[in-house]
């Protein structure tokens, strides 16, 4: 059995983790944690995800947690979830982290500490989104310069990062199969005369409302004709799925950073 900790476990996605924990073989839950200030700390974690009780209750104590887990999976926010990675690298721990919103200097310390310990991180763990950055790194490629990019993500009124990871990381597939740095070619807003949009610009778009789960939509729009590569998500549990499954990959990897790209064989 694989010895599975969930951190943010009564969060959205701690609780579609915690019932896909309990659906997978070969996985045991060792530990659910949530921010000392959470009202659900004390409570089962499975009661609380909606899939029975499993004996596990939900705390903040992380050392103890992790002194009988093997992998912690940790869908939060950046900063809890690179603290959570300095105490997996200082006891040996792997780790697979969902949450997103991460600086590009947040993102140089998980590759740093990824030296020491196994660590996943991805902005999106479905198998669908994955096929699609796949698609879009030879879609970008086929069309080249003629087409203008244009990316668009909606997601529910709670999301705290904006544009989401997933849209991000389809940015960033497209720009460097174009030869364009992201960072220089992404475009967040426009307003009043800000003048015609140029050729290497990547539109960033974002809608927030209601309980949409996550829907991504990247334009590649051309001289009378136009394509788009559109993934729905339905539910969150194809991101728990995705989770798991990286976590039992992940048990018995040596040190190094990660991606879904790995675990599903798409390099
Ligand atoms: N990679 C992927 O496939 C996916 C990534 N996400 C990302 O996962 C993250 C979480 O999303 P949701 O579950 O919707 O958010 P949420 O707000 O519902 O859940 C976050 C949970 O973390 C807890 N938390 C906050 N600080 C904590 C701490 N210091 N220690 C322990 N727990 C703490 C909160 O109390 C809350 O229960 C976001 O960054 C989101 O973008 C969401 C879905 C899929
Ligand atoms: O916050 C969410 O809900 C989601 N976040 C991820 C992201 O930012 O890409 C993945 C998914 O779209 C849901």
């Amino acid at each position: 059995m694989i010895k599975v900790a969930v951190n943010g476990a009564a969060g959205r996605m701690g609780g579609r983790l915690i019932t896909a924990i309990k659906e997978t073989g070969g996985l045991q839950l060792t530990g659910a944690l949530e921010h000392t200030e959470n009202p659900m700390l004390g409570q089962d974690a499975g009661l609380s995800a909606g899939c029975g009780p499993l004996g596990v209750t939900i705390c903040s104590d992380l050392d103890k947690v992790l002194k009988d887990t093997e992998v912690l999976i940790d869908f939060t926010f950046p900063e809890v979830s690179l603290r959570n990675l300095e105490a997996c690298a200082r006891l040996g721990k792997s780790l697979v982290i969902g949450s997103t919103g991460f600086t590009p200097e947040q993102r140089a310390r998980v590759e740093d500490l990824a030296r020491h310990v196994p660590v996943v991180l991805a902005p999106n763990m479905s198998v669908g989104v994955n096929a699609c950055f796949k698609i879009l790194k030879e879609a970008a490629r086929i069309l080249g310069e003629g087409f203008d990019v244009e990316i668009v993500e909606l997601h529910h009124n709670k999301k705290k990062d904006s544009p989401s990871g997933t849209a991000v990381r389809m940015g960033e597939i497209v720009a460097e199969a174009l030869g364009r740095d992201y960072n220089e070619c992404a475009v967040y807003h426009r307003e009043g005369m800000c003048g015609a949009r140029t050729q290497e610009e990547i539109g960033m778009q974002t809608v927030r409302g209601g309980d949409i789960v996550g829907e991504h939509t990247v334009y590649f729009i051309g001289m009378g004709e136009r394509i788009e590569i559109t993934h729905r998500a339905m539910s969150r549990d194809m991101f728990a799925r995705g989770a798991v499954r990286a976590a039992a990959w992940l048990a018995d990897k040596t040190p190094g950073l990660y991606d879904m790209q790995d675990i599903l064989g798409l390099k």
